[in-house]
């Protein structure tokens, strides 16, 4: 709702919609009417937009959109247009974060005025629209085109003084907001108004416009990877530079235009995804979840391990003010990691220059150390046996209610919690590496893990800032399970015809930062090798004796990944893996090496060399991972399509403008189209079995059933 209040001659619009006032339709009607009231009252000389709470506005109400409550009248664009031709100065006055719609209100008013606590921000872009009301016309005109781009295009946040600076604020007040916005409004009464119309100004710099607009444009072309918002909002800043009408016609068509486009769902869906997975239950068990599951209180977190990934782990502990125990048996080793955490904390390594939070850190060869933390995560080399040993010396150094947590990647958490005597205490917590940069956190729950100690490791993710999605236990978890599929069906590709760099480059054209070839050679081919070998499918000579070289384990395999790792070609690391790289440089280059090797793969092995199509590349390393997330849905090993598309989002960089793996498969592929694909594929490759087709995948295709529909009915 909207409140109005009357303070002498000062009309007051408050927004109160808490949590984030979002502009939804009542609001929107409460605040037109009482526009109109303050135009019509006499007694009326100024006005005041604001907000109640925490924030001004988190600006259009985003769970509106795609239903007619966002066109019902007023829609956002006539109100903004209602206060822009306002006869009497109407001040916006904004604390907290200020978005969207927020931001079109304060451009339409005359004046702007903000506390110095604001956040200004236009995320439009990452949920796939233009900022439509005129923010695209208006704001260039005030800011000019440089900054229109950065807060447009790149979806940048401004500060209140970079917004004074910039000219999007007249005036940034300490005091009680309301009463310097009255104040103010009360000081401009008198004031002319058509200067203050913003959409009559001219933008400043315009001769510079073209050097502006195309080398943000050179930019996009380079970073969208068929994400359309961007350059369509760059198109809407432009017109800008026309009159102000025509500009604001160009702004509803490409507004129009991106609003229907499937990316915008995607987007959309994306955004509320990473929501609705902080609303964990137990799938298969309704009853746990995230309201009847009570979190320990952690205050304190041993880390075991001081590699990449337990520096990176107690980066982000103690970034989020948790005291930090880091135990690492080598001392060498220790010594490293502690000067990369104090650097990383901004402090330097003599104390009286540290980082309060690095302050917060005892890093220690001792484990007796770990006596008092309230939980312990675990990140040392991946290896069962190891991890099983580490376990049962912190069942009996650590207190009896601590949780024990482990970084494993893929190891079975039931048979690694199997070696203490407090299995309901130990879960999986898998960080994605560099830990203190990626957002993502997959707690994987075992068969005793406790409702407390998932809530414990879900809060845990909230409180160090990851997005916490909860899965079941299973070789490779979720991501790793079907990703793996991605990396197979690609190897496959390259016996078939194809070369590294045309999987990579159909791949990152979908939308992919890298291809799998490229990921592979960043993260090292051997970390994955050593896993095939702990599997069973091949050893550090090759093949295990007896085994078909293009066999192992009742499925097709592609040992071309294991020749490169036994020429020792890892990737990066080495300087040559799939790609070879110069010294010092990261850039991939096709390499002769790999090429030879392959041709002499396929002449050595029969397999013809043919031309495949990009829409077979998409298809084959796309669709049988996606084909796993539907049995993992089916195993009851995650909760809804939304904790799978966020693990890929979050943690393997798949394209947001496509929603993750099952909104694609859902809502662009079309689950028919996509069973139909699979038994082409499985009918052409009889010996892999992830080309069977999931039973409820068949279900749902054949029934007509939406994964969306079908998922709609399970959250809490
Ligand atoms: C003709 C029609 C034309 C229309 C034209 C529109 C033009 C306009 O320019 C468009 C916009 O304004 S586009 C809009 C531009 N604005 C944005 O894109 C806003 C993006 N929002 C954010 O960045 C963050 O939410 C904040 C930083 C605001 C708060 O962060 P935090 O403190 O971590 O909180 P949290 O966990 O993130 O959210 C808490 C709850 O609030 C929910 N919710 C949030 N925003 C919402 C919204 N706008 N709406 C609805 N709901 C919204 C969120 O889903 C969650 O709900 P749940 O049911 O509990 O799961």
């Amino acid at each position: 709702m909207a409140e109005y209040v009357i303070y002498e001659t000062v009309a007051v619009l408050q927004i109160n919609n808490p949590p984030l006032n979002v502009l939804s339709h009542h609001v929107r009607r409460q605040l037109m009417s009482g526009l109109q009231q303050a135009l019509q009252d006499t007694a009326v000389r100024s006005i005041v937009i604001m907000g109640k709470g925490q924030i001004f506005t988190a600006g259009a109400d985003v769970k509106e959109f795609g239903t007619e409550k966002a066109l019902s009248d007023p829609s956002l664009p006539t109100l903004v247009e209602a206060v822009a031709a306002s006869n009497k100065p109407v001040v916006t006055a904004f604390h907290g974060t200020t978005l969207g719609g927020g931001v079109a209100l304060a451009l339409a008013s005359h004046y702007r005025l903000a506390a110095s606590s604001v956040k200004i921000g236009l995320p439009e872009v990452e949920i796939g629209i233009v900022p439509t009301c005129g923010v695209s016309q208006r704001l260039p005109r005030l800011v000019g085109l440089q900054t229109a781009v950065q807060m447009i295009v790149s979806a940048q946040t401004m500060s209140a003084q970079q917004a004074l600076t910039t000219g999007l604020l007249d005036k940034v007040v300490s005091g009680d907001l309301l009463s310097e916005a009255v104040g103010f409004a009360k000081s401009v009464e008198v004031q002319a108004l058509a200067d203050r119309r913003v959409g009559s100004r001219a933008v400043p710099g315009a001769d510079t416009a073209e050097d502006v607009l195309d080398a943000a444009r050179k930019r996009l072309v380079r970073r969208s990877r068929g994400a359309i918002a961007p350059l369509t909002c760059l198109q809407a800043i432009q017109a800008s530079l026309l009159p102000f009408e025509t500009g604001m016609k160009r702004e509803a068509e490409l507004g129009q235009y991106l609003w229907t486009s499937w990316q915008t769902g995607a987007l959309r869906y994306a955004f509320l995804a990473e929501r609705t997975v902080k609303r964990w239950y137990l799938p298969g068990n309704k009853t746990v979840n995230y309201r009847t599951a009570e979190p320990l209180v952690i205050n304190s977190v041993g880390v075991l391990g001081a590699g990449t990934m337990g520096v990176g782990i107690t980066i982000c502990l103690l970034q989020a003010g948790l005291k930090v125990v880091l135990i690492e048996a080598n001392k060498t080793q220790l010594d490293k990691a502690v000067t990369l955490i104090q650097r990383s904390l901004g402090g330097r390594s003599h104390s009286k220059q540290l980082s309060h939070q690095a302050m917060q850190l005892r890093a220690t060869t001792d484990y007796r150390q770990l006596g008092e933390v309230d939980l312990v995560i675990e990140a040392v080399f991946e290896d069962l046996a190891l991890k099983r040993k580490v376990f049962q010396q912190l069942d009996s150094v650590t207190k009896p209610q601590a949780i024990l947590a482990t970084n494993t990647s893929g190891l079975d958490i039931d048979k690694i919690a199997s070696a203490t005597q407090r299995p309901d205490k130990v879960i999986g917590t898998h960080f994605f590496s560099p830990a203190n940069v990626m957002r993502l956190l997959e707690n994987i729950y075992g068969r005793h893990t406790s409702p407390e100690t998932i809530a414990t490791a879900m809060q845990l993710g909230a409180t160090i800032g990851k997005v916490g999605v909860l899965v079941g236990n299973c070789p490779g978890f979720v991501g790793n399970r079907m990703k793996g599929l991605n990396f197979t069906e690609a190897m496959f590709l390259l016996e078939e015809g194809a070369e590294p760099q045309d999987v990579d480059k159909v791949l990152e054209e979908f939308g992919f930062a890298m291809g799998p070839f490229r990921v592979s050679d960043l993260a090292g081919g051997d970390v994955h090798w050593r896993r095939r070998i702990q599997a069973g499918l091949t050893t550090e000579q090759g093949p295990p004796p007896n085994t078909p070289l293009l066999y192992r384990q009742g499925n097709r395999y592609c040992p071309l990944a294991d020749m490169l790792c036994m020429q020792g070609r890892f990737g990066q690391k080495t300087g040559a893996g799939w790609y070879r790289y110069e010294s010092g440089s990261r850039a991939a280059l096709p390499d002769a090496v790999v090429h030879r090797l392959i041709l002499k793969h396929r002449q050595d092995n029969g397999l013809q060399r043919r031309n495949i199509s990009s829409q077979e590349i998409v298809e084959r390393c796309l669709y049988p991972l996606i084909n796993e997330g539907f049995r993992i849905l089916e195993e009851g090993l995650a909760a809804g399509p939304q904790d799978i598309d966020v693990i890929f989002l979050l943690g393997f960089g798949w394209p947001r403008h496509t929603g993750g793996p099952m909104y694609y498969a859902d809502k662009v592929v079309g689950l028919g189209i996509l069973l139909r694909c699979l038994e082409k594929y499985r009918a052409l490759h009889p010996r892999s079995a992830h080309w069977v087709p999931s039973s409820l995948l068949q279900t749902m295709a054949t029934q007509g059933t939406s994964l969306t529909a079908w998922a709609a009915g399970s959250r809490l």
